[in-house]
């Protein structure tokens, strides 16, 4: 097992990562807690609730809540439901709720944590391979038909245990999605790390490449969260991708595009705005033959609406006043943050799908 300790302002939690640490957690746990409750959602659950349950051992109470799969349940309607269950079960605040499942489970359930009598334990099970970067960093949200995450806080889980086992159940859709993210954490850092990815087929990766991979992305994301936890400089690093990945996500429907794919795309726009506006010289063409070797759904790019799509991000966290603000990368390893006006985007994403969008269809 690997642990990696994170330094938030509120606490400071381990990241426990490993093979079969599902079965471990009641030797893992830093506290004893009565009463438990486990969201998790119901692709999850048949795989691993039973078992997460009977690893809390007989004294204590386990209750657990599935919500139906897929991005749809970070909703206002899912997460009051979970309140109404929370106060059902007389939870406390030396209570734990448990997010058994992907990001999706992981930003619903911490929100209900984080505000459920001003905030009880959490304590995040990641199961998918871009939960390493969700279970990590305290961001917890809902979504808005505006826009992605525009209800939620800062709050940090108790502990991370990230047992790598259970990855082995995911599809080949949510591979593509999990290395999204770690594409985006790999050119944030690291030149040879990148250039190590390009040269992988994803559906070929090996456990012990893959936990490498995770490991290294954690450490990445704590580095960056522990300098700048509440976003106001360095953090937004960490969005690279996502100014155009949210928009696309809300645009063709939570869900449609999965969160990862969207990521995907957004670094690729990224990559083409950083060459354009500060002259950058990035392994664009490569990393496309990547994308397009992964089956990316590069074939949306065609569909991309330039006026609206920038509309759209103007819902970015990352918005002050009117002016969108962009993460773009100087060269691997070395991101900056500008901002653009609405008719320079336009003409750059009017390119974009004109030039890019015929060749992926
Ligand atoms: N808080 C953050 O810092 C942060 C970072 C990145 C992403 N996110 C959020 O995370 C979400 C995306 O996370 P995700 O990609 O994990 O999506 P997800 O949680 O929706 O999981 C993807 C799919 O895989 C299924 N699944 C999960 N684990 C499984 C397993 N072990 N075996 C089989 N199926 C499994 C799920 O049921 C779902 O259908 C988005 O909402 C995104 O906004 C948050
Ligand atoms: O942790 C961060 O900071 C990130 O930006 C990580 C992103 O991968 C993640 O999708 C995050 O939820 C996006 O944050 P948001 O503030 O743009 O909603
Ligand atoms: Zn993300």
């Amino acid at each position: 097992m690997t642990t990696l300790t994170i330094q938030s302002f509120q606490n400071k939690y381990d990241v426990n990562i490993g093979t079969g640490l599902r079965h471990e957690i009641s030797d893992l746990l830093k506290s004893n807690y009565a009463k438990v409750f486990i969201i998790t959602d119901s692709n999850v659950a048949p795989f691993y609730l039973k078992e997460v349950i009977s690893a809390f051992g007989e004294d204590t109470a386990v209750s657990s809540e599935i919500v139906p799969a897929g991005e749809g349940s970070k909703s206002m309607a899912c997460y009051s439901s979970l309140l109404d269950r929370c106060l059902e079960l007389q939870l406390d605040r030396h209570s734990l709720i448990v997010a058994l499942g992907g990001g999706m489970v992981g930003d619903l359930a911490g929100f209900v944590a984080s505000t459920y009598l001003r905030g009880v334990d959490f304590l995040q099970m990641p199961t998918t391979i871009l939960a390493h970067d969700s279970s990590v960093g305290g961001k917890v949200a809902i979504n808005h038909h505006k826009g992605k995450n525009l209800i939620g806080s800062f709050y940090s889980p108790v502990q991370v245990i990230y047992d790598t086992e259970v990855i082995g159940t995911l599809s080949n859709q949510e591979i593509r999605s999990g290395f999204g993210e770690v594409v985006k954490h790999a050119l944030l850092s690291d030149h040879k790390w990148f250039q190590r990815l390009m040269d992988t087929t994803l559906t070929e990766v090996n456990q012990e490449e893959l936990v490498k991979h995770l490991t290294s992305g954690i450490k990445v994301k704590a580095e960056v969260v522990e300098a700048d936890e509440r976003e106001t400089g360095l953090r937004k690093h960490l969005n690279l991708g996502h100014t155009l990945a949210h928009a696309l996500e809300a645009e063709f429907g939570y869900g449609e595009i999965t969160h990862g794919e969207a990521v995907a795309i957004g670094i690729l726009f990224a990559m083409k705005i950083s060459e354009q506006t500060i002259g950058a010289d990035l392994p664009f063409q490569s990393y496309t033959r990547w994308l397009r070797h992964n089956n990316y759904p590069l074939h949306l790019v065609s569909q991309i609406d330039p006026e609206r799509t920038v509309e759209r991000m103007k819902w970015d966290k990352k918005t002050v006043g009117n002016a969108i603000h962009f993460v773009l990368l100087t060269q691997i390893g070395a991101p900056t943050v500008t901002a653009l006006t609405d008719k320079k985007l336009i003409q750059i994403m009017t390119d974009f799908v004109k030039d890019e969008g015929g060749t992926f269809d």
